[in-house]
């Protein structure tokens, strides 16, 4: 298959995004798993075809292609996503839950598995009106309930990574991509920033989930018996603190998913490791929850943003957020009048992230003094609190279209503004 998947080794850059930070990689075993979904042929998997070649080949768009997407998002666009504040899919939203445990450690049969990048592009079975919705992850993952949270009543379709997750929106497998962003601990999730500007997908909501993280092992198994603690990179790191005061000074594992660290422990039947991943994990996967709540702290919330094929069409009536992606080629002072062009409209920012440039990693400046100065290259992430249809966001983004080389807008959409408390997620 010809798609930008298959030109970047997916378990290629989960390893090097994993390095960094722990002892070793584990290479998990629903990695190896082969897709038992299969994708629609047709039109729109060319058209994705077209467009990834554009994107890996250079995220420099255009004025011109700018200007299109701004249109497309002022006018005809095709479909409405369903509200985002929906109350919580009770199945689903029970992942921060406290449920009876079924102490066998073991794993249903049954559970959906994980799509794999995808292999072949035959026919995918037809779906009726249910929605489709891709996350990274296997059941019981904090994703599942992202996802449950976005769209009740949804198809929760596992993915092993989070490129299979736009892959399987692009080619019609899924409707809807639920990815994280960001978490109030753990900071920006990066990974899926640097997929957002190679995909054309465009953020058509985003929900915020909080995240209460539980130590699960086999029934039986003591603290003392441990030896090491697997689990998703973000959940690690939002744990790190207590695992020390827990004295489990023992060495930190990265899998995939939180809920795929508890199916390892279940299947392999590990009696010295332990997994951080929900309650509901421990229920699906028969495991027993050691230590309730340990994240650092309490207030742990990661966000979510909704993926999908078509943008909405931006409204007044209710909180908009907008983001946006940007690269500049002339000055250090285009950040500061970007920003500008935000504050004079009193437009907030609520997000600010810098990524390094790939297609331009490195910029030469001539000083006469000194030689040839180089500097890093950055694309800038922003998220305003405006909506794209209110007249002042449209100045915004006109002005600060003089100041770039590239601008694009990834979605502007309505803002999550469920009420929140750190106890949200134990109900
Ligand atoms: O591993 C999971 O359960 C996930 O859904 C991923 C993820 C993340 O990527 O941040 C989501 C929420 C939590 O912050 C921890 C992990």
């Amino acid at each position: 298959m010809e798609s930008s998947i298959s030109q970047s080794p997916a378990l290629k850059s989960l390893i090097s995004y994993h390095k960094p930070h722990y002892h070793q990689i584990m290479k998990h075993k629903f990695l190896q798993r082969s897709s038992s979904r299969k994708t629609r042929t047709g039109t729109i998997q060319c058209i994705y075809r077209s467009d990834s070649r554009n994107f890996t080949g250079g995220i420099g768009l255009n004025r011109t292609d700018w200007q299109s997407s701004c249109a497309i998002l002022a006018s005809n666009v095709v479909s409405q996503q369903p509200e985002t504040e929906k109350a919580n899919n009770s199945e689903i939203a029970a992942v921060n839950g406290h449920k009876t445990l079924d102490l066998a450690p073991i794993v249903d049969q049954n559970l959906p598995k994980p799509l794999s990048l995808i292999p072949d592009l035959s026919p995918a079975p037809m779906h009726g009106n249910q929605l489709r919705v891709a996350y990274q992850g296997v059941p019981g993952a904090y994703s599942e309930a992202a996802a449950g949270k976005a769209y009740p009543k949804c198809e929760a379709i596992p993915c092993d990574q989070f490129e299979v997750a736009f892959q399987a929106v692009e080619l019609w497998l899924a409707d809807r991509a639920v990815l994280p962003v960001e978490n109030s601990l753990g900071g920006s999730i990066h990974r899926n920033y640097d997929l957002l500007l190679r995909h054309r997908l465009h953020i058509v909501g985003e929900v915020q989930l909080p995240v209460h993280h539980c130590l699960l092992v086999l029934p039986g198994v003591r603290k003392e018996y441990l030896n090491r603690v697997i689990s998703h990179p973000q959940a690690l790191s939002q744990c790190e603190l207590t695992l020390t005061k827990l004295g489990l000074n023992v060495a930190r594992e990265a899998v995939d998913d939180t809920a795929g660290a508890a199916e390892f422990i279940a299947s392999n039947n590990l009696r010295d490791t332990a997994a951080i991943a929900s309650a509901r994990a421990a229920e699906l996967y028969g495991l027993q929850i050691l230590a309730d709540g340990i994240q650092d702290d309490l207030g742990n919330v990661t966000r979510f943003v909704m993926l999908a094929r078509e943008p909405i069409i931006p409204r007044t009536d209710r909180p908009f957020k907008t983001s946006i992606v940007f690269a500049h080629d002339k000055g250090t002072s285009v950040l500061f009048k970007v920003l500008s062009a935000f504050a004079f409209r009193n437009i907030s920012l609520t997000k600010i992230e810098s990524r390094p440039h790939r297609n331009c990693p490195i910029r030469c400046v001539d000083d006469a003094n000194v030689g040839t100065a180089k500097h890093f290259e950055y694309m800038f992430y922003i998220d305003f609190e405006a909506s794209m249809a209110e007249p002042r966001a449209q100045n915004a983004l006109a002005e600060v279209q003089e100041f770039t080389s590239f601008l694009r807008v990834l979605g502007s959409y309505p803002m999550d503004m469920t009420p929140w408390s750190p106890r949200n997620g134990d109900e």
